[in-house]
């Protein structure tokens, strides 16, 4: 199996040097040449398999420069018992009759993030095994507060790595800033940029485009990689729960074999989305992809109308991950849906750089809304829908969760579409306790509490135990304080390095 460029702009190479590189140094980004396509019967029979093998079903699929040791070793190492807190790595929740929450937070850091996170670590290793070169690698990653910690969690202490994790100042909670800036490992560093996450991760993804700057870091005796979702070694393992979900719900009786499911994904990158959508693509039965937005509801237009427009206000919101106007996926979304059309997709991208929008074509639109439906949650309606939930199921729901919930409800009462649902839980509703605590019950929140005090008041309040990964947070060593503004993101590379 060959990766090629969304941009029809650079060789074809194989998996370990896709996820290597992170995305295409000429701009784009790598996807699957074909994508493997799996039987009913395959499909069907995961009911009968653990996440485990499942997983290496499909890692097997795609990375097929890989060999089975290498795969297992890398499946062993990441999907076990000391990393997830249920045995079956992810799980579902029943929420109605049509309805389950696929909860994707049991890993170290209380978000989907580490169901890729942990596995990418190995795979980028035996990449750099496989290339045999003398420079180390240094990863940068962009984040709106999920996928940092994650990836520091993931790679911090792994020979041969640096990890520089940049976030926006004000635009992640209190609980994802100090999960960042606690971590330890001596090969990480975390830096809070004056900015918002879109300026984040334009200005790592022009670094991987700056020749000047590379040769700079390769003189230092690093070559760049990414641990964000442009990288393929990210996307590959979210895959995986797709399936994982299908095959629990055939367990559970919920479906028939064979049967058709909806999927509602909270999103911002598009990353999460697309990655059931290759599930699709490889075989899964899907019925509708519901894409849930926040405010920042750039992909709810875009779903909508068939223009992509981000000039707009950048907003926060109380589901912050979500915050975000340039969803990097979506490239690799349209170059899949077009068929490959490189040549479409380098104008669309061309646009979008120099005016901030394009539009897609009408087939291609058509295309599209076969499959994809679009729509936003407010604020206001996250809130109460974080309310509802806990009312009526005595079930507590993270912000970003909330968004799917609602969103799958509106599209639920405007199409009276029965289809057994998945919504992905994306977070755990810890990591946003005083959004969730004000939904649920607001007149227990004093203004001498901490965000660290709310979080042993939501225990209080709800019974629901705080996840490991978030106990004890207040008390531990702050180790990361360096700052920066937008330009001066080269600078402090150079500085960390
Ligand atoms: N929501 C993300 C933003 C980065 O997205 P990714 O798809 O590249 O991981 C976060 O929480 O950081």
């Amino acid at each position: 199996m060959k990766y090629i460029s969304t941009r029809g702009n650079y060789d074809k190479v194989d998996a370990s040097e896709a996820i290597r590189l992170g995305m295409v140094p000429t701009g784009g980004l790598f996807v699957p040449e074909e994508i493997p396509t799996l039987s009913r019967e395959t499909i069907n029979s995961m009911q009968n398999s653990s996440y485990q093998e499942i997983v290496e079903k499909i890692l097997d699929e795609f990375l097929t420069d890989y060999t089975e040791q290498e795969l297992q070793e890398a499946v062993a190492k990441a999907y076990n018992c000391d990393n997830f807190s249920v045995e079956e790595i992810t799980s579902l929740y029943k929420l109605d009759d049509n309805s389950h929450v696929l909860e994707l937070w049991h890993g170290p850091t209380a978000a989907f993030k580490d169901l890729a996170l942990q596995v990418m670590p190995y795979l980028l290793s035996q990449a750099i095994e496989k290339e045999e070169t003398d420079k180390d690698i240094l990863i940068l990653v962009a984040t709106s507060g999920d996928t940092g910690k994650a990836a520091l969690e993931g790679f911090k202490n792994v020979d041969g790595i640096e990890i520089i994790v940049f976030y926006p100042e004000e635009g992640v909670s209190q609980v994802q800033k100090r999960q960042m800036v606690t971590t330890t490992g001596d090969n990480t560093a975390v830096v809070a940029v004056a900015g918002n996450f879109d300026d984040c991760q334009s200005s790592v993804k022009e670094i991987f485009g700056d020749q000047n700057f590379k040769e700079v870091i390769a003189d230092k005796g690093y070559q760049l990689s990414s641990a964000n979702s442009i990288n393929w070694g990210r996307l590959v393992p979210q895959i995986i729960y797709y399936f994982a979900a299908y095959a629990e719900l055939l367990n559970q009786k919920e479906i028939k074999p064979g049967e058709e499911i909806n999927i509602t994904v909270p999103t911002g990158n598009f990353g999460n989305i697309l990655a059931s959508y290759y599930a699709y693509r490889m075989g899964l039965p899907v019925n509708k992809f519901i894409c849930a937005s926040n405010d920042n509801k750039v992909l709810t237009d875009f779903f909508k109308t068939g223009v992509y427009d981000k000039n707009r206000d950048f907003k926060k919101t109380v589901s912050p991950s979500m915050d975000i106007l340039i969803s990097s996926n979506l490239e690799r979304f349209l170059f899949e849906v077009t068929g490959h059309d490189a040549q479409k997709v380098t104008n669309w991208y061309q646009q979008l750089k120099e005016e901030g929008k394009f539009e897609v074509d009408e087939e291609t639109k058509d295309r599209i809304n076969e499959i994809f439906v679009g729509e936003y949650a407010t604020e206001d309606e996250t809130k109460e829908t974080i309310q509802a939930v806990y009312q009526e199921h005595n079930y507590v729901i993270d912000p970003h969760t909330a968004v799917g919930v609602n969103v799958y409800n509106k599209y639920f009462n405007n199409y009276n579409d029965k289809t057994t649902t998945v919504i992905d839980a994306t977070a755990n509703p810890y990591k946003f306790g005083t959004t969730v605590l004000s939904a649920i019950n607001d007149s227990v929140i004093t203004d001498e509490m901490t965000e660290f005090d709310i979080l042993e008041e939501l225990n209080e309040e709800t019974g629901v135990e705080i996840h490991s990964g978030l106990e004890g947070l207040a008390n531990q060593e702050i180790k990361h304080e360096l700052k920066c503004k937008v330009d001066g993101i080269r600078d402090i590379i150079q500085q960390v390095l």
